[in-house]
């Protein structure tokens, strides 16, 4: 489990995290998600004990990162994959990592096997490709078999299938109990990984929520083909809703799916497609954050 509690970040004078307060759970994927430079970097790092907070903690179970005695066993994180000695085999690079803490030699080929590395882990890091280094990156971090395992941003950068393969990893890591926080800056990438999610911007949470109900909230209205337009349009009009008609298509807002069909029915009207429409999720999103984003162009959107 994580704890944010009241955690702010300054750098001179930016803040880039702003009394930040969450709890992520375990056997879920959760995910932070906010535009670029809300401080999702800045959070992830003050968990991992790399950035010191102004005010505030990270726990990581119960503890500050600097508190745990076998951190490896406890956290893993994927923050910076372009980090590794690019002179080293990925074996040295996960060997020297497993003695220093105490573990086997076993478990360093395990990890390299579970992220596809085994074949490649003689070959020196300089000559690794992004995905290959995201995969390292990762078998660093769940290395000692920890429970909670942080990601920022990782498929930055990556191809279709090593998008594949990380979302799929990151499931069946939460599936397994683990607690997962995944950060990334596109609603879309985090629709397709997320149970839950954190909204951020500048720093501050926006909503926490189910990714479910997120879809939810964003309902907006219902597409409607009837070969009887006008009469249903007429029904739905008196029943409180707002109508617009082109042809044989309404498009329905203020009435949910079943009540616009049970009205149809009650007035004989024959209906040929009945469509709920969500804002899309990138729409959510901007919604969300709009007003927190930091590089938005002077007076637009006002
Ligand atoms: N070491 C630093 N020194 C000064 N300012 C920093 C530093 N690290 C982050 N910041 C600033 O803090 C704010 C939050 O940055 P952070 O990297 O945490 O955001 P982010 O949500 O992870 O965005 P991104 O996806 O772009 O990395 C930004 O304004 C950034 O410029």
């Amino acid at each position: 489990m994580i704890e944010v509690r009241e955690l702010t970040k300054r750098y001179g004078r930016v803040t880039a995290v702003d009394g930040l307060s969450f709890t992520v759970r375990p056997g879920r994927v959760t995910g932070f998600l906010g535009p670029n430079g809300a401080g999702k970097s800045t959070t992830m790092r003050a968990i991992m004990g790399l950035d010191l907070p102004t005010s505030g903690e990270a726990l990581v179970n119960g503890r500050r990162y600097q508190a745990i005695e076998r951190p490896l066993h406890e956290v893993g994180a994927l923050l910076d994959a372009s980090a590794v000695h690019g002179g080293r085999t990925a074996f040295d690079h996960l060997d020297w990592l497993a003695r220093s803490n105490g573990i086997g030699r076993a478990r360093v080929l395990e990890v390299l096997d579970r992220v596809g590395l085994g074949s490649a882990a003689r070959r020196r890091v300089g000559g690794y490709s992004l995905g290959m280094r995201q995969r390292l990156g990762v078998a660093a971090a769940i290395l000692g078999d920890p429970a909670v395992l942080l990601f920022d941003e990782p498929v930055n950068g990556l191809d279709p299938e090593g998008i594949r393969w990380i979302r799929e990893l990151m499931r069946a890591l939460a599936a397994e109990g683990r607690t997962v926080l995944v950060s990334s800056h596109l609603m879309s990438e985090m629709a397709l990984t997320a149970d839950h999610v954190l909204v951020v911007g500048r720093g501050r949470l926006i909503a926490e929520t189910s990714m479910a109900d997120l879809s939810a909230q964003f309902k907006r209205d219902v597409l409607v083909r009837s070969p009887r337009p006008t009469a249903l349009a007429a029904a739905l009009t008196t029943a409180g809703a707002a109508v617009a008609q082109m042809a044989d298509e309404l498009v329905v807002a203020g009435l949910d799916v079943a009540e616009i069909g049970d009205l149809a029915f009650a007035h004989g009207v024959p209906v040929h497609e009945l469509t709920p429409r969500s804002a899309s999720l990138e729409e959510a999103f901007l919604q969300l954050t709009g007003e927190t984003v930091d590089y938005r162009a002077e007076g637009a959107n006002r």
